[in-house]
């Protein structure tokens, strides 16, 4: 994938969502513009929240205020996608926060979860090449000791970033390199420390007893640690992002949200319902492969995307 060297992160966010801008607004806005108080357009507008999965209850909501809104007899596009837009950003108001391992104490504990193949690794390794760019000395850990396949993408990364990296050999105990790696990180002036772990949901008790131990062990050398628990998912998987942040959740201490692949789905309105669910906010969103296109969350310039519209001091 290649891109334009000073292509801005407004664009990238816009062209990342822009399959999910099409499917939530060729139809609606022009239902609306034709005739913008029917019962037939404000039906068209519901049942397109729904098919873009932003769910039931915040499809309501934002239909009950098009209800109330009093466009004129012949709304402009514009008007109609700044409507929505606005609703958008209203449903996740209150839902969005920084990912800023650099303002916190050193080193930095932040540990990712989530199921294979949510885009943990990427995640990771984007956070990393972002870190080290910045200056700041950083540890890669393979938590995830059982694959072989995840170590060696997530030694690449780490190469990649410049980024120390420490792992052990297959099922060595995940707590335990856990436990060793913060340690040496302490004792060698590490800024941060991001830890990658396993995601087999196939064993959801096994799995959260791992998760539940790392935590308990990195306690043990830092009662604060870990400082960060993201919990990376998928958007491409629709509302079985629900269902993930429901079992990662309530067990996991998950601090923030890491809602990636935003660019291979027309329903990136899902992350409406997730961010409404789930007790932490989002921080950070995956729109492409490379790594300027992981970016901190923010509501209103989401919501302005998913609608098509430009950035708000460009508008
Ligand atoms: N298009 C797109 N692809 C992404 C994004 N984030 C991650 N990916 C891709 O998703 C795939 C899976 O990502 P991984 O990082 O390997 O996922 P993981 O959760 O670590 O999974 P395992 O390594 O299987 O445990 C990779 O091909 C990534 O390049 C994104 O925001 N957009």
């Amino acid at each position: 994938m290649t891109d334009a060297p000073k292509k801005g992160w407004f664009s990238r966010l816009t062209e990342g969502l822009s399959r999910s801008s099409k499917q939530m607004t060729e139809q609606v806005v022009s239902a609306f513009v034709k005739e913008p108080l029917s019962e037939q357009a404000l039906e068209g507008l519901e049942e397109h929240l729904l098919e873009s999965d932003l769910g039931p209850a915040a499809a309501d909501r934002i239909v009950e205020r098009f209800r109330a809104l009093r466009f004129g007899a012949n709304p402009s596009e514009l008007e109609v996608k700044t409507a929505l837009a606005e609703a958008v950003a209203d449903e996740l108001k209150g839902h969005q926060a920084t990912y800023d391992p650099l303002a916190g104490p050193r080193p930095f504990v932040t540990l990712f979860v989530g199921v294979n193949g949510s885009g943990k690794t990427t995640t990771l390794g984007k956070i990393a090449a972002d870190l080290t760019a910045r200056g700041a000395k950083v540890m890669i850990v393979a938590g995830d000791t059982f694959r072989a396949a995840a170590r060696e993408q997530l030694k690449v990364w780490a190469e990649r970033a410049g980024a120390h990296f420490e792992s052990r050999r297959d099922g060595a105990d995940a707590a335990g390199l856990a436990f060793d790696a913060f340690t040496k990180a302490k004792a060698e002036g590490f800024d941060v420390v991001l830890i990658d772990t396993a995601g087999r949901l196939q064993n959801k008790s096994a799995l959260m007893d791992e998760l539940l131990k790392i935590v308990r062990v990195l306690k043990k050398v830092d009662p604060d640690a870990p400082h960060e628990t993201l919990l990376v998912l998928d958007a491409t998987v629709g509302r079985n992002a629900l269902e993930q942040e429901k079992i990662f959740g309530r067990t996991a201490y998950v601090s923030g949200i890491v809602m990636t692949k935003l660019d291979g789905t027309a329903r990136g309105g899902v992350l409406v319902p997730v961010a409404q669910a789930s007790d932490a906010p989002i921080k950070l969103i995956g729109v492409g492969e490379s790594i300027g296109d992981l970016q901190p969350f923010d509501a209103r310039a989401f919501s302005r995307s998913l609608m098509g519209l430009p950035a708000e001091d460009a508008a």
